[in-house]
């Protein structure tokens, strides 16, 4: 007896689990196949680290909030998190501050502009919305700490807990950002100008570099997608990533926000929230089923993940997973990659 059918002998759920994984797993596979041979997009350049990957690499990843990890391609790179950090540091805020603490530096509304335009809200002279550069910063800038080095602890914790590994930062691609990143400075200083950032301007805006250069692997987006779909608790580790009730502002956001000027349409056709970053990942959530992580370093001109987009797509569509499309959106994903519960 080899040990698969030993293990199946001793708890027959195994099998099961098995026999109801397969034929996602396939699902996965075709959806891979149909994308890779893809020649659209470019590599981003304007950090000059970015502009070494790869427009080859392709993975995808999903975790079910059962816990289960589906992954296909290069689902264990590491790259860049980018802006898919900048909702997790909006829940962080969030819970630092309150909602009328952050929602006094940093609006909720969609710009229609790219993720790093120079604009703030004039009649508030706050950032627009937490997802684009601006407010990003100012975002950041409401980490609380007592120094630069509390602040960078407590980042990591948060995205430790959200990824349920120790996750480090790639020290190349923070300088390169760091070197090259005027117009980011530009921005936040303007913010100082109308105090929607404090005094550490300088200190945030190294915090914001370090954040963008965490690196993960699209199998760790996936399951940080999975703890919001499940409200804000790792399906890996059972640890709670974010407080509850703060999960329906992070994935509304991400929803009207997420992907920059392409968010409308996106919203449209997909009806996941998501976000995306200029190193080609891509997390989308499937509230209560499963969290979608994508990476693939060629950009449309938006700065979305070209390949990641057609992933995301496809998957809403086959799954039926567009919010608004039925009242039991997500189900048939569930159905297809989730084993039957314990004793249920
Ligand atoms: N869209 C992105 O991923 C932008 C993040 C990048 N670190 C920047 O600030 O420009």
């Amino acid at each position: 007896m080899n040990a698969e059918t030993d293990a199946e002998a001793i708890d027959p759920l195994i099998g099961k689990m098995r026999a109801a994984a397969a034929p996602f797993r396939k699902t996965l596979q075709e959806l891979h196949r149909r994308h890779a041979g893809l020649a659209d997009g470019a590599v981003a350049t304007y950090i000059p680290e970015l502009a070494l990957a790869d427009p080859s690499w392709f993975g995808i990843s999903v975790a079910t909030v059962d816990g289960l990890v589906f992954e296909i391609g290069d689902s264990g790179r590491p790259f860049s998190i980018q802006s898919i950090s900048k909702p997790f540091v909006f829940g962080m805020a969030l819970q630092d501050h309150g909602r009328d603490g952050v929602l006094r530096r940093v609006g909720v509304e969609p710009t229609g502009e790219a993720f790093n335009a120079i604009i703030l809200d004039e009649a508030t002279n706050r950032p627009f919305n937490p997802m684009v550069n601006a407010g990003a910063i100012a975002t950041t800038d409401l980490i609380e700490g007592a120094d630069a080095g509390e602040r960078f602890k407590r980042l990591m914790a948060m995205f430790r807990r959200f990824t349920g590994r120790d996750v480090h930062i790639d020290n190349a691609v923070f300088l390169s950002e760091r070197t090259t990143g005027h117009r980011n400075r530009a921005i936040a200083h303007l913010m100082r100008n109308f105090g929607m950032v404090g005094d550490r301007v300088e200190e945030s805006l190294e915090l914001y570099f370090q954040q963008c250069s965490a690196l993960v692997t699209c199998r760790d987006l996936a399951v940080m997608g999975a703890t919001l779909a499940d409200g804000g608790r790792n399906p890996l580790t059972g640890e709670t990533a974010l407080e509850p009730s703060y999960v329906k502002d992070v994935l509304s956001i991400m929803l009207t926000c997420g992907m920059y000027d392409f968010a409308g349409e996106w919203a449209y056709r997909t009806g996941l929230p998501a976000k995306s970053g200029v190193a080609g990942g891509i997390v989308a959530v499937v509230p209560g089923v499963a969290g979608i992580g994508v990476y693939s370093p060629p950009l449309d001109a938006k700065g979305n993940s070209v390949r990641g987009i057609r992933v995301c797509q496809d998957l809403s569509q086959e799954f039926g997973l567009h919010a608004f499309e039925a009242r039991f959106a997500g189900a048939s994903l569930r159905d297809s990659c989730n084993p039957p519960r314990r004793g249920g």
